[in-house]
């Protein structure tokens, strides 16, 4: 009891009234009476509490999705696209030759020796690449960074990223950021796997820091046999092919040609006269960007601004299988076109046809005995032999002597001039090497030149040996990072890959594998058609014609040139073709002709033998020709004679007064006077179809229309789904996406400039080849053969294949000088600021040069006052001197384009480079700067 009363009593629970318990208990016994329970207790929470703040977030969500939007940028590609351009850039040494090579091989089954300029490869049917690796020179650097459509960034994963990958990322932002791919190579040099996995989880964050975040970076894991494993390559390729093309602003708006054979073509008196004299050079390309007009003025990157004395259209040395006549890729030769890698055996040039021999294989035939005799004379002496040598002794050509010699009606002595002046040449020429005070000369240039190129390989072992690695504060905590597993196919964006295309490629692969396949059984069993023979026979010659025949073919007549033969206008291409319709079945041509054939021809193509064709005036139709030898064919003509039935031919005279069908009308049919463009037609066709020619035109003009009505309405729709794809708007109202049910403004835009676009097409088609190229120029993908004068004597003597080529067309008022304002800021990478009137080095369009900036700030009352250096962070403006650009065009400048002067004063962790941002009427660019 006594315990009992010690105790205290039980208190009993007291239920909370109030905090998290209670209210959930509440919730439970409203729900278990059937009253609903509203979770947001304040309704009016999120409503408009101030029309003045609703107004600002309306707006302020309007202004965001406008610029988002961008103007729909025009695509001037027609017809079949050039090829994507894939450069390999890194610092020195990290396998970029071997990347190109590991590729190369993947796509043509194709060794590449050594990788010197670019590489055009056919990967499918309907997809080129042109691989070109970058050399780690600033100038190529940014040269690289213009024409790139994709950017494979390797990088040595043992060491890590090198100051060069980001001074390109850099270049690569101010002139239009084309697609970008990682790649790690090195990576066997690491023993511990958990190492190894750190370090490349580590570089994949810098390198999505750098660039965006689920940027691709490959690994490749090391080699076999001196090559990547072909699985990694494999990977690497189907990641390469996916890649969407990116058009961007600059380049669509300008052409441009990514040069990748060069020929010096100055007169060779000129340069033994003086050696140092400007030199006429051609350059062959992919014509790129918008159409190319003749008489256009261009820039070559590096060396100056000229007009281009003549342009001229090739045949695709590397065309797509669908644009000949044979299905899939089965002539590996076609597949692969690098003239400065010295791969390929025959190269054609406008005049002249280049076989290319490897010095072990040829056997040249002068051996002589020193003094340019044969040495086997007498008896067994090889009359053809004597001829050939005597043809290689030969100076000039027949033509050449024709023009030199004088012709002298009254006498029997030629000019005595021009008899002198060959004699004193050829002597000139047969003098042998160091006999002569001139040639010796020559010699001593030429080592001397030999020591420059020497001296070009000490350049680049001072670039290859000094690595300048990237550090970046945040690497220091590396423990932060998680290990995580490899993302292999980490986060795609349908924009930048086209995985259709990667199953096309698929499937042009299995389809070339067939087609290998079939020409193989159709040769095996015994019936090879007559193109088959002519491979064998003629080797690439026959392919060669191939197009041109096609091209040829595909020609509209031109009434001009029938008559009069070639036009003033026409291109030496038109002679191209001249000469090979020649060959051509060219005797069938007539002025007039069945309206049938007419057509027959004007689909296959154009045969302009005229001058060996027969008399035009005499009609003959031998197909209609009937072999009177035949009994029955005799016996249809009876009724004609005397002997004949008479009754007969009297019932076919009165057909033919009612306009009945005469034989006539049968044998000829219709057919059109090409000179006066009168269309006769037969007594049959005038009665049925007077108005045949109208109805055709009509309905052509109503499909043409029907079919243009139907891609917009495509493009807008595919437009509206992508939007809605992106939108990620919950319905808040606020997103005016989320109530763009119709195409809006930029939709109506991208409708009218297809639109327009086809319209030119039609009109542009409906015009022959020469007056096309007169009033829009050459099409991109065309390969072009610009030939341009009086360049330096250095872009010849010191070229350098690596180093690519860049010809850019100048655009209207582009060649006018002026100042220029632009703002900018310097770089964060760099410590040092711009001083006012410092000479920099500035990349903007096609161009570099150098020029003096004036750097100010704009005060408060609107006034720009001069600054004696550039802010440590903020921006300021600059002014310089240089030919003008259009507006917010981006560019980006150094204070020393040389790699080897500044290297040996350069810490490994110094950043060399500085980058100021620049913005100039709302867009951003860049200047880069090479610190001294
Ligand atoms: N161990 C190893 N060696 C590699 C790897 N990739 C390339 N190499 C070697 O590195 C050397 C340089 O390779 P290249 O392809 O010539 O490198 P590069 O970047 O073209 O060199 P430069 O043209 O001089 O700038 C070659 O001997 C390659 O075999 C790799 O992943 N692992």
């Amino acid at each position: 009891m006594a315990a009992d009363e010690l105790m205290p009593s039980h208190r009993s629970h007291r239920t909370p009234k109030s905090g998290p318990t209670a209210r959930k208990k509440s919730e439970l016994d409203k729900k278990k009476r059937g009253i609903s329970v509203d979770k947001q207790k304040n309704l009016k929470a999120f409503g408009v509490k101030s029309v003045v703040h609703a107004k600002k977030a309306k707006h302020h969500a309007a202004e965001k999705e406008q610029k988002r939007l961008h103007l729909p940028k025009i695509d001037r590609n027609y017809g079949e696209a050039p090829p994507f351009v894939v450069v390999v850039q890194g610092p020195p040494g990290v396998g970029k030759s071997l990347v190109i090579k590991s590729l190369v091989k993947e796509f043509t089954k194709q060794n590449v020796p050594e990788v010197r300029g670019p590489i055009t490869i056919v990967q499918g049917k309907q997809r080129r690449f042109q691989f070109v690796e970058c050399p780690n020179d600033i100038n190529a650097m940014v040269d690289c960074a213009k024409v790139a459509d994709l950017a494979l960034l390797v990088v040595d994963g043992s060491y890590g990223f090198e100051m060069e990958t980001f001074e390109f990322l850099n270049i690569m932002q101010v002139h239009g950021f084309p697609r970008v791919m990682g790649v790690l190579t090195h990576l066997d040099k690491f023993n511990d796997v958990k190492k190894l996995r750190k370090t490349k989880h580590h570089l994949k964050h810098r390198f999505w820091t750098e660039i965006y975040h689920g940027a691709k970076l490959f690994y490749l894991s090391g080699l076999i046999h001196g090559k990547y494993t072909p699985r990694e390559v494999h990977n690497l390729a189907r990641f390469v092919i996916v890649i969407k093309p990116q058009p961007l602003t600059w380049r669509t708006a300008h052409p441009y040609v990514l040069v990748d054979r060069l020929e010096d073509v100055t007169p060779p008196e000129k340069v033994q006269m003086d050696k140092k004299c400007d030199r006429n050079i051609t350059v062959f390309g992919y014509l790129r960007g918008c159409n190319f007009k003749k008489r256009m003025k261009v820039h070559i990157a590096g060396v100056g601004d000229f007009i281009v004395a003549g342009v001229t259209a090739l045949t695709d040395p590397c065309p797509l299988p669908s644009a000949g006549k044979k299905k899939g890729l089965r002539d590996r030769d076609k597949l692969f076109y690098a003239p400065m890698s010295g791969i390929g055996d025959l190269v054609y040039d406008k005049d002249a046809v280049y076989i290319n021999i490897n010095s072990h294989q040829v056997q040249y035939s002068k051996t002589d005995d020193g003094k340019g005799e044969p040495t086997n004379k007498g008896k067994g002496r090889d009359v053809g032999e004597d001829l050939v040598k005597s043809l290689q002794n030969t100076k000039y050509s027949v033509d050449e002597k024709l023009d030199k010699t004088f012709i002298n009606f009254f006498g029997k002595k030629t000019s005595a001039s021009s008899e002198t002046k060959l004699k004193a040449e050829d002597a000139y020429h047969s003098l042998p090497e160091g006999s002569d005070s001139e040639s010796q000369s020559g010699d001593d240039e030429e080592d001397i030149v030999g020591n420059e190129s020497e001296m070009k390989q000490e350049t680049e072992i001072h670039g290859g040996r000094l690595r300048r690695k990237a550090i970046f504060k945040t690497d220091l905590n590396e423990d932060d990072f998680e290990e995580a597993d490899d993302l292999e196919l980490d986060s795609y964006d349908p924009d930048t890959y086209d995985f259709e295309e990667a199953d096309d490629a698929e499937s042009d692969d299995n389809e070339v594998e067939d087609g290998g396949d079939d020409s193989a059984s159709d040769s095996a069993d015994g019936e090879p058609g007559d193109y088959q023979i002519d491979d064998k026979d003629s080797g690439n010659i026959s392919q060669w014609k191939a197009p041109l025949k096609e091209i040829a073919r595909k020609k509209n007549p031109n009434l001009m040139q029938i008559v009069y033969g070639a036009s003033s206008l026409a291109t030496p291409l038109i002679n191209e073709n001249h000469d090979i319709s020649d060959d051509d079945e060219s005797d069938d041509e007539d002025f007039f002709k069945p309206k049938g054939e007419q057509h027959k021809n004007l689909g296959g193509g154009l045969d302009v033998g005229y001058v060996n064709s027969e008399d035009c005036s005499k009609f003959v139709n031998y197909g209609y020709l009937k072999n009177w030898k035949e009994k029955e064919v005799c016996e249809s003509i009876r009724d004609r004679f005397t002997t004949g039935d008479w009754s007969k031919a009297a019932l076919r005279d009165k057909n033919l007064g009612t306009g009945g069908e005469g034989e006539d009308d049968e044998l000829y049919g219709d057919f059109e006077d090409l000179e006066t463009g009168e269309k006769h037609k037969s007594h049959e066709n005038l009665e049925s179809g007077a108005n045949e020619n109208e109805d055709e035109d009509a309905e052509v003009v109503e499909r043409r229309l029907k079919k243009l009505a139907r891609r917009a309405k495509f493009d807008a729709e595919s437009n509206k789904s992508e939007l809605e794809e992106d939108d990620n708007d919950k319905g808040d109202g606020n997103n005016p996406r989320s109530q763009a049910d119709e195409p809006g403004y930029a939709d109506k835009l991208k409708e009218a400039q297809e639109i327009t676009k086809q319209r030119n097409e039609l009109e542009y088609n409906d015009l022959d080849e020469e007056t096309r190229i007169e009033l829009a120029g050459f099409r991109t993908g065309t390969y072009l053969r610009l030939e341009i004068h009086n360049v330096p004597y250095e872009m010849v003597e010191f070229f350098d294949p690596c180093h690519p080529i860049l010809v850019g067309g100048i655009g209207f008022g582009e060649d006018n000088v002026g100042y220029m304002q632009a703002r900018l800021k310097k770089h964060r990478w760099h410590k040092k600021v711009l001083k006012t009137r410092d000479p920099i080095i500035v990349s903007i369009g096609w161009r570099r040069y150098q020029t003096i900036p004036v750097f100010a700030i704009e005060d408060r009352n609107g006034r720009h006052r001069m600054l004696k250096y550039t802010p440590e962070h903020m921006h300021c403006l600059a002014s310089f001197w240089g030919p003008l650009v259009p507006p917010n065009t981006g560019f980006v400048a150094f204070q020393n384009l040389s790699n080897n002067q500044d290297l040996a004063h350069i810490s490994v962790h110094s950043a060399p480079l500085f980058i100021v941002t620049i913005s100039c009427n709302c867009s951003k660019l860049f200047l880069l700067v090479r610190n001294p």
